[in-house]
């Protein structure tokens, strides 16, 4: 058996679509033009190009788009001036810091200091707070991703097993609480492993759906996987490769070519969860201006 491909490249255009859409609306109702701002501290070139790709995907969306690049030895306050002076900003409906920022920083104080309304990210405490409640305004964006890639693919996570390997703040622990909440895309029996997980391979076998997200390329071989599981490939390992134009290679968390002949579908990489990431920023920039024209409680 070969995998159906969960394609994020195709699906991506179709939500970013949906959001050019809404932003003509909003524009004609309201005179607003949605906008989105990145912080980018430090000169990493993995991070340049999702910032990059951030802001061509907002231009072609319709969407007013600005940044702030900052050097790696910039300090706590030069980067809390940076956020405070978007948070000001009436262009800006949504700000992005990206993470990780460069060791010495506090991370958590730089994270509180975005205005929450406009935490696009959902990675505020007080945003994390309403997921928990299953009650999110901005899902953070790579779980979010993977929700609509599952549920408009028809894998609906209702009932199912899902496994998710990772616990980190941004995507494994925010998947989790989607996945587990009532309503669309949730009602999963939610298992997240971590480093100290007992016997690894015996709990992924588990899975109806399996996450990867982990961080080390292939670490998901196909003895992990159980028969027609569903596999969603959140990593994006850079590694070297001279062959290629940029002399590396992306490659997921997910043995790829192995784990596609025993899985029902699976996410590529690039081309699968790394799109859904960007295209699901759009949306909720987009619900950050209807809330700012509406407020919280109508912002669907
Ligand atoms: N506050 C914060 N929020 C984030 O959402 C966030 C972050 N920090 N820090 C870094 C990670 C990583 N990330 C990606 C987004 C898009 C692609 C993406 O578009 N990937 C393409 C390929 C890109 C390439 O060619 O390198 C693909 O998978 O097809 C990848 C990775 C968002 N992140």
């Amino acid at each position: 058996m070969s995998a159906k491909i969960l394609s994020g490249t195709d699906l991506s255009a179709e939500i970013r679509s949906e959001v050019a859409t809404g932003v003509v609306e909003m524009q004609e109702k309201h005179g607003v033009t949605p906008g989105l701002a990145v912080i980018l501290v430090g000169g990493d070139p993995a991070s340049a190009v999702y910032v990059n790709n951030k802001q061509r995907a907002c231009e072609q969306a319709g969407l007013f788009s600005d940044s702030a690049q900052l050097p790696d030895t910039a300090t706590e306050d030069e980067i809390l001036a940076a956020v405070h002076a978007f948070n000001e900003d009436p262009r800006v409906h949504g700000i992005l810091v990206q993470l990780p920022l460069p060791g010495g920083i506090e991370q958590h104080r730089i994270i509180e200091s975005i205005d929450p309304d406009k935490d696009v990210d959902g990675i505020h405490p007080y945003n994390l707070g309403k997921l928990m409640q299953g009650r999110p305004d901005f899902p953070p964006c790579t779980p979010a991703g993977i929700v609509e890639l599952l549920v408009r693919n028809g894998h609906d996570p209702e009932g199912a097993n899902v496994v998710i390997c990772g616990r980190s703040d941004i995507v494994g622990k925010p998947l989790a609480a989607l996945l587990m909440q009532r309503g669309r895309g949730g009602n999963a029996t939610v298992t997240v492993c971590h480093t100290r997980t007992r016997d690894l391979a015996d709990v992924t076998r588990e899975a109806d759906i399996l996450v990867a997200a982990i961080g080390r390329p292939e670490a998901i071989t196909a003895d992990m996987v159980r028969d027609a599981a569903v596999v969603i490939d959140v990593g994006i390992n850079r590694v070297d490769d001279p062959s290629a134009r940029r002399g590396y290679r992306l490659k997921g968390d997910v043995d790829y070519e192995a784990v596609s002949q025993k899985a029902l579908a699976i996410t590529p990489v690039p081309g699968g969860v790394g799109p859904m990431t960007i295209a699901m920023l759009l949306v909720n920039t987009l619900t950050a201006a209807r809330i700012r024209i509406h407020g919280r409680h109508h912002s669907g």
